[in-house]
This record gives structure tokens, sequence and C-alpha cells, in this order.
């Protein structure tokens, strides 16, 4: 299996932690040297984690960070990554100056897992800016960044918060890496001469102590003869705050043991945990809380919100002790799920169920007749495939990051936990929330409120990031249609002005105009929606579903135009009898009816968990019909339209191919793709599809009707002006009657009375705004005077 949360190894109540207490200096490849042989020394002590110090690669100042910094990945993290597997260790690589992608610098500390994999940088959060008069005055802002994300990584033994050195400071970043469900905080620092004997080893308790929790601090080895003299005493303090393991300001490898059961044990003697008064107070990550964000979570609706990769919403059932919330399609080394569920306790244990998509798993459970048990059955205790919301010390429980708050005299559950999954091929995860083991005479539902982040790869990776893998490239896919669409507008712009000039500015151009702009309206409104849910996780889909009924309002006008032209109208006939607008009439009504029913049936009845795209409906079915009953259409009016005005047809074969083309294209692709493609590609193909359809629909009729001299197929040669009096209002209904213009309406024939300014020498319009207008092809019997 190739997408394993990373804890699935064997748990363990207790290991050893390594602080590599190292003297750096300022080669940077002896300071590499010496770190890989430090952690094989610690791995040969036993060590199962093992954490470098902050600036362990160059020597610690501003003006060293420009010259040292490095690519992340590059030459450091490649050394650590071996140096983690040659020796079987967990590795924090304490910190290294990062020169990113777009220049910026950093202070960032690269993660490792025992197999080399980085599983996480974090970048440090707030920059050393102090001022000791007398002591110390250091500035990191001059030339670093900030980092602006928490960073946690699973182990087999508890999931880690990671900070760096000043990070230790503040104390609302430890206590959401303890609300997250985090056991050990690992800072890798280099406190000064100044503050480190002042604070270093305080804050160091004090963190520990608020948040119950251990904490290991990890300086280099003190150089009296550098610019930054460093602290040294790395150190690992228990939850309870007394030191586990320390040393002074040399060289060295401390080691000691982290045991799980002191955690327990701590915060069950001072349960500060279930104390607090959330309801005076509350610390925040910004980054999960929307709108309404916590402050409302305690509420219960029977709403369901799902939206986008950040996922909200609050669930109460009657009855129903198993509900399926969300799902993610993973495509990458690190895919993650960050959890926030409360609920009150009276309602036992709710647990997570971590389904993904083999037949033995999902397809065999949901919309199955199953009870809860027997669907429960299906997962993998081992693969962490259940996740039991609780408070006690179980192996599924144990991480869960369940704390008991009591809020209006009510106790609830509030459980904040990661989970990460790597996956070499698109994969989909169903997430449920359930509750199986109730006594089945005393049925109660669920109740619950929930926050989920499920996101794909690095922070930084934006085009994929907060994606599920089946929507990855929609976005950049739309961006590229988007500058197709201004260019083909500003063209046709150009051309409906050279037309209007010319009075040759027909209705079926003016429908082609509005056609076109409906659809870059739609086009613009997808590229918003689908930017800002890359950027921000929170999938837009009222901008999203209205850019997409500007696109279907677009197909439909599109339609009704190449039906009209396929009639001859504005070409070979001035008017529509009364019967084809009834005809139409219907027809098109019938068409926007059943798009209606597609969207509302796309907001009512779609099936999440069947992972179904919006065709595969019986509106989505009719649409491909009312295509296909539309291309009939078209072919009846084009072959009377040909029939009585063969002249015509260097306009209407090339129009025939490529909107026959056009017609079938949209609803050949679809039915594939429903029928043959996997269902993670679908969606991504359906839209780059319906998108260059869409293009190549406008941009062949841009083409048509070019008015240049070199258009030997342009249709229009009666100007506007004359529509009017060349339809006979008092003749109706056939295709062959008065209604069609005379066929001296568009010939050379008639120069003095239908087209004045043709110039009599060679037959061919004046240019205008630098085109030519196509000489006139027809010649016809001479006019009779109309
Ligand atoms: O907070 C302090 O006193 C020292 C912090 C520091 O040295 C650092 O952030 O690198």
């Amino acid at each position: 299996m190739h997408f394993v949360p990373a804890n699935i190894l064997v748990d363990s109540e207790e290991f050893n932690l390594a602080l590599l207490q190292m003297a750096v200096g300022t080669s940077k490849v002896d300071n590499l040297a010496r770190a890989v042989g430090m952690v094989k020394q610690a791995a040969g002590k036993g060590a199962n984690l093992v954490v470098l110090p902050e600036c362990f690669n160059s020597p610690y100042g501003t003006s060293y960070f420009p010259e040292y910094a490095e690519t992340i990945p590059g030459p450091s993290t490649q050394t650590l990554s071996q140096a983690a597997k040659d020796n079987n260790v967990f590795l924090i690589g304490g910190s290294i100056p990062e020169k990113s992608s777009d220049g910026r610098l950093y202070n960032s500390c690269p993660i490792f897992r025992p197999d080399g994999t980085m599983v996480a940088v974090h970048r440090k959060i707030h920059l050393f800016d102090i001022n000791v008069p007398g002591k110390i005055k250091f500035q990191e802002s001059e030339v670093l960044s900030p980092g602006n994300t928490l960073t946690i990584f699973d182990t087999p033994f508890c999931h880690i918060g990671v900070g760096i050195c000043y990070d230790i400071r503040f104390a609302e970043l430890a206590q959401l890496y303890a609300r997250k469900g985090c056991k050990l905080l690992v800072y890798p620092g280099a406190f000064n001469m100044t503050t480190g004997p002042a604070h270093w080893e305080a804050l160091q308790r004090g963190r520990a102590i608020d948040n119950q929790v251990y904490v290991a601090t990890v300086s280099p080895a003190r150089d009296d003869s550098a610019s930054y003299v460093a602290w040294g005493h790395s150190t690992i303090v228990s939850p309870w705050g007394d030191i586990v393991a320390t040393t002074q300001h040399g060289e060295e490898i401390v080691v000691g043991e982290i045991d799980m059961d002191r955690v327990e044990e701590v915060r069950s003697m001072i349960p500060i945990c279930s104390q607090r008064r959330q309801d005076l107070y509350k610390v925040i990550d910004v980054h999960e809380c929307s709108e309404n964000g916590m402050e409302d979570s305690l509420n219960f609706y029977q709403a369901t919100i799902t939206s986008g990769r950040w996922i909200e919403g609050n669930i109460e059932t009657q009855t129903s002790n198993w509900e399926f919330i969300a799902r993610f399609c993973f495509l990458s080394k690190l895919g993650s799920l960050s959890y926030t569920f409360e609920y009150p306790v009276s309602y036992g244990t709710q647990e997570i169920l971590l389904y993904f998509d083999e037949p033995g798993q999902w397809e065999s459970v949901y919309r199955s007749n199953k009870n809860c048990s027997a669907r429960r059955s299906v997962l993998s205790l081992e693969n962490n495939q259940v996740i039991a919301l609780n408070t006690s010390n179980t192996a599924i429980s144990r991480f869960s990051g369940c704390t008991v708050a009591t809020t209006n005299g009510q106790a609830f559950y509030s459980c904040s936990g990661i989970r990460t999954f790597r996956s070499m091929r698109e994969r989909w995860w169903y997430i449920v929330v359930a509750r199986c083991d109730e006594p089945l005479d005393k049925v109660q539902g669920l109740k619950f409120y929930y926050k989920l982040h499920l996101t794909n790869g690095e922070e930084n990776e934006f085009l994929q990031y907060e994606y599920s893998a089946d929507e990855f490239y929609i976005f950049p896919e739309d961006m590229a249609y988007l500058v197709a669409y201004i260019i083909m507008m500003a063209l046709s712009i150009v051309c409906a002005v050279i037309l209007r000039n010319r009075q040759l500015f027909h209705s079926s151009y003016k429908l082609y105009m509005a056609s076109l702009s409906l659809w870059l309206s739609g086009l613009i409104l997808l590229c918003i929606a689908w930017g800002r849910y890359g950027q921000y996780g929170w999938q837009e889909k009222p901008t999203e579903v209205t850019g997409r009924i500007f696109q279907a309002a677009s197909t439909i006008i599109f339609i009704l135009m190449v039906i009209l032209m396929a009639k001859g109208y504005t070409i070979t006939r001035g008017r529509l009898t009364s019967i084809s607008l009834i005809r139409l009439s219907i027809f098109f009504s019938l068409f926007i009816i059943i798009y209606c029913f597609l969207f509302i049936w796309e907001g009512l009845f779609f099936d999440e968990g069947l992972v179904l795209y919006y065709y595969e409906s019986p509106p989505g079915y009719g649409l491909i019909a009312m295509r296909l009953v539309a291309w009939l259409w078209f072919l009846y009016a084009l072959f009377f339209t040909l029939k009585h005005h063969p002249s015509k047809r260097t306009f209407y074969l090339p129009f025939f191919i490529i909107y026959t083309l056009w017609f079938w294209a949209g609803p050949v692709v679809i039915l594939a793709a429903m029928f043959g493609m996997p269902k993670w590609s679908r969606e991504k193909t359906i839209n780059a599809v319906e998108q260059f359809v869409g293009l190549c629909g406008h941009l062949f009729f841009l083409i048509l009707t070019r008015p240049q001299a070199a258009n030997k197929n342009f249709p229009y040669h009666v100007k506007t002006s004359q529509i009017g009096i060349l339809s006979d209002p008092a003749d109706n209904d056939t295709i062959t009657g008065s209604s069609t213009f005379r066929s001296e309406a568009y010939a050379t024939s008639s120069p003095d009375m239908l087209l004045p300014q043709i110039s009599r020498e060679n037959g061919t319009l004046p240019p205008v705004l630098g085109f030519a207008l196509p000489p006139i092809q027809h010649a016809l019997p001479s006019a009779p005077p109309i």
C-alpha cells in the first residue's frame, strides 16, 4: 500500500530523544560532516528521534544568512535525508538559512522520516528582533522573512510540534500545538549570553507545565570567539516541569527518554484541559477560523455545510449512527487531514472512520444494508483507519487529540489532530463519523461539529496543496482558456466595429457576441472561484455555479445562432416564419428548463459518496439529448437552405463540418469520460474539453465571418438597413417563400441599389480599419428593380 498514515508503525509508549549540541564553525562542509557524524553517534546510543541545533550549517548572524542560504531541497537537506535513512531515525534538522524560489530568505527547519523522506519544513514564525540596551541588539528581520504556518508531524510515538528559538516565547503557539494533539514540542534554538541564563530554561519549563507536554530545546555548543555566543544548555523538560536531561555549554549529545504515559499521568492528576473556561477565553488557529469560526462551534444545527478542502459543518441525526461527511483524493508524498471535532460527552464515543477506494472498503459499505458495526469491521485498526474521539488511552484513542471542555455546565469533547497520507496514485479517501458501539435499544444518533482541512503536498505548491487530486490542473487550464478568450474577444470587437461601419453587423453576429461575452464572463468567474479555492482552501460554490450558468447561457445562445444561420437567417433570409419562431421558442425553453433542473439536481441530490459527475443524472442525459436534437435540426435547416441557395455553399460547407463536430464533441467526450475514464481524471478532462469545444465554436465563427478580402466564406452580403426592405412581412411560412432575400440582394449584379460602395473596377469593398471586405462572389442574372 502506498498511502499509509505516517503513524502505522508499531505504537510505542516510550522512545529515546537525542539533542545534538554540536560545535558550529564557518565551513558548511565541515558543519554538515560533523552533524552526520553526531547523528550516527546518537543512533548508536539508541535514539529514535534526533534533533540538531538552530543554524547548524552556518554561523548564526544576519551577515552570514545570505552567504550560507540554500534551497530546500538542496545539498544540506540531501545530506540530512541520507543521515536519517542510514541511521533509521526521525531527524529534526535544527535549522538552516533557506533561500526560496522567490529569493526570500528564511530560517528553516527540515524534518525527515527514517526512510529519508522530508515530511515537513518549519520556517521560523517569529523573527528574533530585540534590543536590550548595552547587552544585545539583534534584527533577524533585516534579512529574513517569517514563515506563516504551524508545523506538526506524525511519528509512531506521538505528534510533534516544532518551533525555532524565539518561537518558544509565544505561549499561544505551544497551546495550539498541544490542542492539536502534540505531546512533545521541539525548539532548535540559539539563545545568547544575555537572554540564555535569564529565560532559556524558564521558558521551556513554562511551555511544558502550561500544556502538560514534553519540551526539548537544542542549542549549538558555545564558541566564545564567535560574533554571536550561544548559551548552550540543551535540555529536555517533562510535562511535570522537571528536567529529564540537560548539559552545560560544550559539544555533547544529550539523550533522554520520552514517556507518553507520563503525559497522561500528569494530565489526569491536574486536569487543566477539561477545566479550561473556553466560554471566557480561547486560543484560535486563525487558519482554521471561518467567518463564524469557533465561536459557533458549540452550537449544533441540522444543516451540513460542505465547502472545499476546508470542510465545516454540524450534524445532528435522530437515528442514524453512521454519517458520511467528506471525500478527498490524495496524490502526494504528504497528504494530510487536520480535524477538529466537538460533541457532547453524553453522546458516548463518536469515531472517525477512514475508508479508501478499494472494492472491499468504501464500495462494500456505502449505500449497503450493513449495520454500523459491519461497516466498521472492514477497517484496519492497525492502519489507523479508526480514530476514537475520546480521552482514553487505547490504541485508537491515544492520538485523537481530545480533551474535555465544559461550556454552560455541559461537558464536550474537543478534539484536534492530524493524519497524513502518502499516495503514489490518485486515491479517494472517505471520511465518516460513526458510533457503532451504541446499544441497539437506545439509539441516540449523532451530534457533532466538525472542521476538516484536507491537503495534498507542501503548502507552497499552490496548484496542488488545497485541491483534491481529481481537481489538479483545472485552474491552470481555465487560466489558459481565459487568455485565449480575451484575445478572441478583442478580435471580435474589432470585426464587429468593421461590420457595423459596413452595416453588416447582423443579429446573428450580435448573438455570437452575446454568447462570447457570456462565456468569457463565466470563465472569469470560474478562474476566480478556482484561484481563490487554491489560495484559501474554501471552495467558492456560488461563484463557480454562477460561472457555469453563464457558460450554459452562452451555449444556448450559440446553438440558437447556429440553427438560425443554418436556416439562412441574416444570410439568405431576413426574417423567420411564425411557425419557426414557435418551434424555436419551445425548443429553447425546454433547453433552459433542463439546464435549470441540472443545477437544482446538483444542489439538492448530488451524492458525493458515489463520485458522480454532474452529467451523470437525468437532466445531464437530457442535455446531451437536446444537443443531438439541435444538431438534427441544424442539418435539416442546412439542407433546405443549401438546396435553395447553392451559391452560399462556400460558407455553409465549412459551417456544416465544423459545427457538426462541435455538436458531437461534447456529448462524445462526456459519455467516454463517464464510461471509460478513471473517476479522478473526469472532472479535469471534461472541463478541458468543454472549454476547448467552446473555444473552437467561437473561434471558427470568428474565422468564417471575418470581414477580410481573403475570406471567400464570408456569409453576409446584405446590409442591416436593407433587411426590412428585403423582407416582406406579408409573406409567411415557407423556407423558399419571399421571406428569403431575393438572390440579387447579395449579388454583384445590383451594385447601385444594394452595395453602393463596391468598387466598380474589381468588385471588392473599400478597406475599413485596415481590413478589406470580401469580394462579392455571386454573379447572378440582373436584378429587377426593388
Ligand atoms: O529569545 C531570545 O532571547 C533568543 C532568541 C534567539 O536567539 C533566536 O530566535 O534565534
